[in-house]
């Protein structure tokens, strides 16, 4: 269960997000919208811990009943996938996704199987050996959301991850990304402008 209570954030200037508050359970998406400059990008940037000294912030963040937003990004354990799908150019597919384990996956072995079971189970066993510089887009971006959710990420937070997509990959990899994630049933904050991108469940905020 993720919670954020009371959340206000502002700059020197003026009020971007004011007392925000909600929660999302397991396997639920919550859609942050609202226009450019709005404050989305900087909420999700306070979530994770990484708010430029700009702002300042008042309110509490909870996930599976432990407040995070006093710990560091590394601790708060909330993964983030963005629209560009960011790989190791120098590491191949299957290293990059080992490089997002999390340290409690020992051994040499075991750290691969696990790598080869998240391809296998999301139809991409073919990709390991491959440099990220020969894959698609789309593909770019399964793997992204594979390396994110591999981390063992308690909640996930997506900024705007679609964008760059062409209407027909853009669908296929809704369905990937919301499957992946019931999967894992954790809650998810999705920011995006385009009304589409919302599940047919789940709540929508706008800012
Ligand atoms: N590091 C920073 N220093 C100063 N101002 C910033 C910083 N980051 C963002 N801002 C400002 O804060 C405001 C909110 O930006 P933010 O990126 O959160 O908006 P957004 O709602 O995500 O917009 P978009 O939909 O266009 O992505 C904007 O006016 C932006 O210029």
């Amino acid at each position: 269960m993720l919670k954020v209570q009371d959340c206000s954030i502002s700059n020197a200037s003026h009020s971007l997000i004011n007392k925000l508050n909600f929660t999302v359970s397991p396997g639920e998406v919550l859609t942050l919208m609202g226009p450019s400059g709005a404050g989305k990008s900087t909420f999700l940037s306070w979530m994770i811990g990484a708010l430029s000294p700009e702002f300042s912030v008042k309110g509490e963040l909870w996930l599976n009943h432990q407040r995070r937003d006093n710990l560091p990004t590394e601790r708060r354990n909330i993964g983030i996938l963005f629209q560009d799908a960011l790989l190791f150019a120098h590491l191949n597919v299957g290293q990059n996704l080992a490089m997002a384990l999390p340290a409690s996956v020992k051994g040499r072995e075991q750290r691969q199987h696990c790598v080869e079971q998240a391809l296998e189970n999301a139809h991409l066993a073919h990709f390991s050996r491959r440099d990220p510089a020969t894959l698609s887009g789309g593909e770019r971006a399964r793997i992204s959301v594979l390396r994110a959710l591999l981390a063992k990420p308690e909640a996930l937070l997506l900024d705007e991850p679609f964008s760059r997509l062409d209407q027909t990959l853009r669908e296929q990899f809704r369905q990937f990304v919301w499957q992946q994630v019931q999967q894992q049933a954790i809650p998810v904050v999705l920011v995006t402008h385009d009304p589409q991108d919302i599940p047919a469940a789940g709540q929508i905020i706008n800012l």
